[in-house]
């Protein structure tokens, strides 16, 4: 079973402040030609001129090319006219995660970018005409992005840190892969960019609600921020009654006491030492209405079908609970463990969110509690979830699902998606995992 614990690790959260100290970076003398060609898209946008901006302009390539920056300014840029992107700007940075807006105009591709989608860290390039390539380079360049991973300069936590290793990537804010110039539309274009690659939804802040279109059976959802760090999303009534009815039903016979994967260092444990519920894989291939769901889950998601792993339906009974954990596998903790290593593809490859389906109400107990929400504190023990003050809980609601990213926007694991399931104290909980990796598992794992 695909399971296991984190024990004692106490990482410092070095992500913190990527962004606070930018410097206003003058790239070279201001260039007549970028002020021309600044001067002329403004004008045509009808916005303030570009005199009455203090900015920093500069020409940075051969094929006439412009980049600026500026931190915490007070100067409005240029018009973002056609984009809505400045309405997923976070109150806190998220790493790795840039917002921007990309715009055709006569003389090239025009895109602003802000970084960690913060509304105060502003940066812009033109690339010369319909050059994606061009405007792929330059961002890459000016907003010092590796080809691979995080950003230039502002390395892991520590050399280990696992990471997806990706390119860097574009989506529209709908988490439509933005490639080429065909992905782009005429006018203007939301867009984030992403350095770990994968798309991961802008949580905002906690209470927003995104639209999500386009599902299986139900078309589109509201979903709403339960939390920035970790991210969590809750969306209602997401599984009708009938499928809820019919998971528990064909799982029932075969529910056995939970596994876990274990780690090195708990070799020769009990799984039984922290997690006390029984559990399921049910094959989606033996039933169409699960693959309904998985459908749905992908459209939720926007991670396809093959990038699953098959449900695993959880039932707590009394008392029963599983201590907090990560779902994703740090490869430093599995060094002893080549099926794992070989599994994750020695980092490459790892879970990347869960989507944990509630499949009834519970009388009393049985949260998803995260205990790092928000910076708090390290706890695993889930038989007393009061003792973990300041961690989210979410109630089980039939038909409810919650979302949460194990993987960071910059491609690395998130310590703070610690997370276990409070003890029933009266009722049953019956829930479901379906757990989405960041590349294709269906084939590895023999469900295609
Ligand atoms: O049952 C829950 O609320 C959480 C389950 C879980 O985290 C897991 O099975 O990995
Ligand atoms: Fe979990």
């Amino acid at each position: 079973m695909l399971q296991h614990r984190l024990i004692g690790t106490n990482k410092s959260d070095c992500v913190k402040n990527l962004h606070g100290s930018l410097a206003i970076v003058v790239v070279g003398t201001l260039g007549a030609l970028a002020s021309y060609l600044a001067g002329y898209f403004w004008r045509n946008e009808a916005v303030t001129p570009l005199d009455s901006y203090k900015r920093i302009l500069s020409t940075v390539s051969p094929h006439d090319s412009a980049f600026r920056t500026e931190q915490n300014s007070t100067v409005s840029g240029p018009s973002l006219a056609g984009c809505s992107i400045s309405t997923l700007f976070a109150d806190e940075p998220v790493h790795g995660m840039h917002l921007g807006c990309i715009q055709h105009t006569p003389t090239g591709l025009y895109a602003t970018m802000f970084m960690d989608g913060q509304n105060h860290t502003r940066r812009e390039v033109i690339a010369s005409m319909n050059d994606f390539q061009g405007l792929r380079t330059l961002l890459g360049d000016r907003l010092g992005l590796a080809p691979v991973g995080r950003r230039n300069g502002e390395g892991p936590r520590d050399k280990e840190t696992p990471n997806t290793q990706k390119p860097w990537s574009m989506f529209s804010p709908q988490g439509i892969a933005i490639d080429s110039l065909l992905d782009l539309q005429e006018g203007a274009n939301d867009v984030l960019l992403y350095e770990g690659g994968k798309f991961i939804w802008p949580g905002v802040r906690e209470g927003y609600v995104t639209q999500v279109t386009a599902l299986d059976r139900l078309g589109s959802v509201k979903m709403q921020t339960l939390s920035m760090s970790p991210l969590v999303f809750s969306v209602e009534n997401f599984l009708l009654p009938e499928e809820c009815t019919y998971i528990r039903d064909v799982a029932e016979p075969h529910m056995r006491q939970s596994g876990v994967k274990l780690m090195d260092h708990d070799k020769g444990k009990a799984a039984t030492d922290w997690r006390t519920s029984s559990t399921h894989f049910l094959a989606s291939k033996h039933h169409a209405r699960i693959q309904s769901v998985d459908r749905r889950v992908a459209g939720l998601t926007r991670q396809p079908v093959s990038h699953q792993e098959d449900v695993q339906v959880l039932r707590y009974e009394s008392t029963q609970r599983y201590d907090a954990h990560h779902d994703f596998f740090d490869r430093r903790l599995y060094a002893r463990d080549p099926d794992t290593l070989k599994l994750i593809d020695n980092g490459k490859r790892n879970r990347m969110a869960t989507v944990l389906w509630y499949l009834s109400d519970v009388l009393q107990g049985g949260e998803t509690i995260f205990p790092r929400y928000k910076g708090g504190e390290i706890s695993y023990d889930s038989r007393h979830c009061e003792g973990m003050k300041g961690a989210l809980r979410c109630p089980p609601k039939e038909g409810s699902v919650i979302i949460f990213y194990s993987l960071l926007p910059n491609g690395d694991l998130d310590d703070r998606s610690l997370h276990g399931s409070c003890a029933v104290k009266h009722g049953v909980k019956w829930a479901a995992n379906k757990w989405i990796w960041s590349d294709e598992i269906a084939p590895i794992l023999g469900r295609a």
